[in-house]
């Protein structure tokens, strides 16, 4: 039997693609009426879930100890799962089966309970040790609205005695899914081949397959894979054998993570994929067509593990692989193990925007060895992470650069809790997240909270020399573990009272003087400052206080085009941002600004978003048409969503733009970024 192939469009163009293509059909340009682009009829209405078989149940299920998941981990844990799943590209959906290896945490369990989300659920069989699989009775309860169904299996009161229990589960994903965007040729590079990716974190993986969706468990896995030749299918693991099934047009590939790992890491992509070595344990994946700019923009990744391996403990994960993603992909970066998923542009062709990738090497530590156990505790994983990628920023560049880098980020910080609301609960370091999604509650706070509130301790604790080691204890005494925050604040005391150079009573009178309970649960911006050396700010504030006292009168308008030429791209990043924080530029302002300095044409995203934004926050519609095409051209969230919002704001023909762009092009957003723009934007969900 063929396996399901999309048939090829027409050869791609024999143009060089620009750095990342266009979101929308290229043969399209971004109209703000167009009727909606070609493939719009590849993307049918959303396929209606596999009619369930299976009794269901009307009562709403508990939740488990982790308030975002139905699985009772406090009875039955996974500790190995099993893919095997083939890729259905004509029909956009993946079947097949999963495997729980499962341990009884409680002896007396005789149910395990599964979280999943939009799949169909076609039937449950258990195996107790070698024995063959056999049907068991289970629940598929009532969908909750944000957590999915959870699934009851009954085991077999044979599993007490079992020294391994095996719980299958036959399925196939759905349409409604949240964790796989599959793609159609026209949103690739090539423009030939069909590709799909899957974004798991925070609590998608449920979506992909049944599994214990929380952080609190960590699992080891291994895949099969089959998909239609001459696709490649790649995972958050390390690859085993490659095999083609005689008669069919498919390969089977099979995949093998022997360092457990919580589900949000799971993940996979599907598309024509080819490989280059950019260092001795990393590969940069892309289509053939990104692939060389991808190698030269990450050829110092090498330098990076290293660095972090020389701060922390050796990388364990084996290999350092990048995936370079098609540009709808939702984030800059996700630090899937083994593979870590970046977006396209981070291709500046200057390497300026590689710090993002030196944060997901830095999660081969925090939040991939060390994991936050629920998402209240994502700071652990984020804090933590920001913390380690500006460490090793500084072992690369000087302490200068790290404190530059940290300075940036209480800005962004401060800007993030003056849109939230100085009051609003999600500000605050550990977020209550009972019966909330934590996509609704993901923000820059716990990344920059969590990062401040490090810089402050070790200050507090006597530095570097005190707090470096420290570290390095942390993840020895964590890794593989998922830990909560009252977890890490012991460690903490029990380390530093056994091996402050102060001695213990000294490290215990230190600690007992932070205030952890406002650090951790008081909304708004922290009630104490670390200090920054602002070597680096001095002239990014320089030429913002001149242009405040152009626009206010109070100074002259003796601008130049070099007023920039010695800025690095991150000063540059400074100055718009440092703007931002004060009242809206005037239109005379911005008009002179970009005369001089050409802000527009800049391809740079950190540059572009931030010069559109105050463009927009001043109603300056001039930028408009520039800010519908940023927003076509890919759909990483920390770029579409404050552009939507603020063209959303702007005016009320910016309003329309907003609303209409987004109507007529969200097929090329990736789910959990549709999502967010439709809330964002007032349309019903
Ligand atoms: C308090 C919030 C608690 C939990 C939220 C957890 C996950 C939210 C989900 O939306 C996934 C986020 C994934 C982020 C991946 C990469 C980021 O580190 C970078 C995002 C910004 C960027 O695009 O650079
Ligand atoms: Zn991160």
């Amino acid at each position: 039997m063929g396996c399901p192939l999309s048939r090829p469009t027409a050869r791609a163009s024999s143009l060089p693609p620009p750095r990342y293509q266009s979101l929308v059909s290229a043969s399209k340009s971004p109209r703000l009426h167009s009727s909606p682009p070609p493939y719009h009829a590849l993307f049918t209405a959303a396929l209606a879930p596999a009619a369930s078989k299976q009794p269901c149940n009307t009562m709403p299920y508990p939740m488990g100890p982790d308030p975002n998941s139905f699985a009772n981990t406090a009875q039955v844990a996974t500790r190995h799962l099993s893919l095997d799943l083939t890729v259905d590209f004509s029909r956009k959906v993946l079947h097949g089966t999963a495997t729980h290896a499962i341990t009884l945490v409680d002896p007396q369990a005789r149910t395990a309970v599964f979280d999943s989300k939009a799949l169909g659920i076609q039937g449950v069989q258990v195996a107790m040790d070698q024995g063959p699989f056999a049907p068991v009775e289970y629940t598929v309860a009532d969908a909750h609205p944000k957590f999915g169904n959870a699934i009851e299996v009954s085991l077999p009161a044979a599993v007490a005695k079992a020294a391994e229990t095996r719980v299958r589960i036959h399925y196939e994903t759905t349409a409604k899914g949240t964790a796989i965007q599959f793609l159609a040729p026209e949103q690739t590079a090539g423009k030939v081949h069909p590709y799909l990716f899957t974004q798991c974190q925070a609590i998608h993986a449920r979506t992909m397959a049944p599994c214990q969706d929380t952080p609190a468990v960590k699992i080891t896995y291994d895949a099969r894979i089959t998909v239609p030749k001459p696709l490649r299918a790649l995972m958050s693991a390390l690859p085993r054998e490659t095999s083609v099934t005689e008669g069919t047009d498919c390969t089977v590939y099979a995949f093998e993570q022997p360092t457990a790992i919580p589900s949000y890491l799971l993940a996979l992509v599907v598309g024509n994929l080819q490989g280059q070595r950019i260092g001795p344990r990393s590969y940069v994946w892309a289509e053939p067509e990104v692939v060389d700019a991808a190698a030269w923009e990450f050829a110092d990744v090498e330098k990076f593990v290293a660095a972090a391996e020389d701060l922390l403990t050796p990388y364990q994960w084996g290999v350092y692989d990048l995936l370079v993603v098609p540009p709808s992909f939702p984030f800059g970066g996700m630090e899937n193990p083994c593979l870590t998923f970046v977006t396209p542009t981070l291709l500046a062709g200057d390497r300026s925007l590689v710090d993002v990738v030196i944060h997901e090497i830095s999660h081969s530590w925090t939040g991939n060895l060390v994991t936050n156990k629920d998402w209240g505790s994502f700071w652990l994983n984020e804090g933590w992470t920001m913390f380690v990628e500006r460490k090793v920023l500084g072992r690369l560049k000087g302490e200068a650069v790290r404190h530059f880098s940290a300075i940036l980020g209480w800005k962004e910080l401060f800007k993030t809790v003056k849109r939230m609301g100085l009051t609003h609960p999600f500000t605050a370091l550990v977020p209550n997240l009972e019966n909330e999604d934590p996509d609704d509650a993901f923000s820059t706070v716990p990344y920059e909270k969590g990062c401040s509130f490090l810089f402050y301790l070790e200050q507090h604790l006597g530095g570097a020399a005190v707090f470096e080691p420290y570290m390095r204890a942390y993840i020895q005494r964590f890794a593989g573990e998922s830990i909560d925050t009252q977890q890490w604040k012991d460690f903490l005391y029990k380390y530093m009272t056994a091996h402050h150079p102060d001695g213990a009573a000294k490290a215990q009178a230190l600690l007992d003087e932070v205030a952890w309970d406002a650090w951790f649960y008081n909304p708004g911006m922290p009630h104490v400052k670390p200090h920054f050396d602002e070597t680096l700010l001095k002239d990014c504030q320089a030429l913002v206080d001149r242009w405040k006292a152009a626009q206010t009168g109070t100074g002259p308008w003796d601008f130049d085009a070099n007023d920039i030429a010695s800025l690095t791209t991150e000063q540059k990043v400074m100055f718009l941002s440092t703007l931002l924080e004060w009242e809206p530029l005037t239109h005379t302002v911005l008009d002179r600004m970009d005369q001089l300095y050409q802000w527009t044409p800049v391809r740079n995203g950190e540059i572009r978003l931030r010069w559109q934004t105050l463009c927009l926050v001043a109603k300056y519609t001039p930028i408009f048409p520039h800010v519908v095409a940023f927003v076509l051209e890919q759909g990483r969230m920390k770029y579409i969503r404050p552009l939507y919002r603020n063209l959303y704001h702007s005016t009320p023909e910016g309003a329309q733009l907003a609303r209409t762009t987004f109507c007529e092009n969200r097929q090329i957003y990736h789910p959990i970024a549709a999502s967010m723009l439709a809330k964002d934007l007032d349309l019903d969900e």
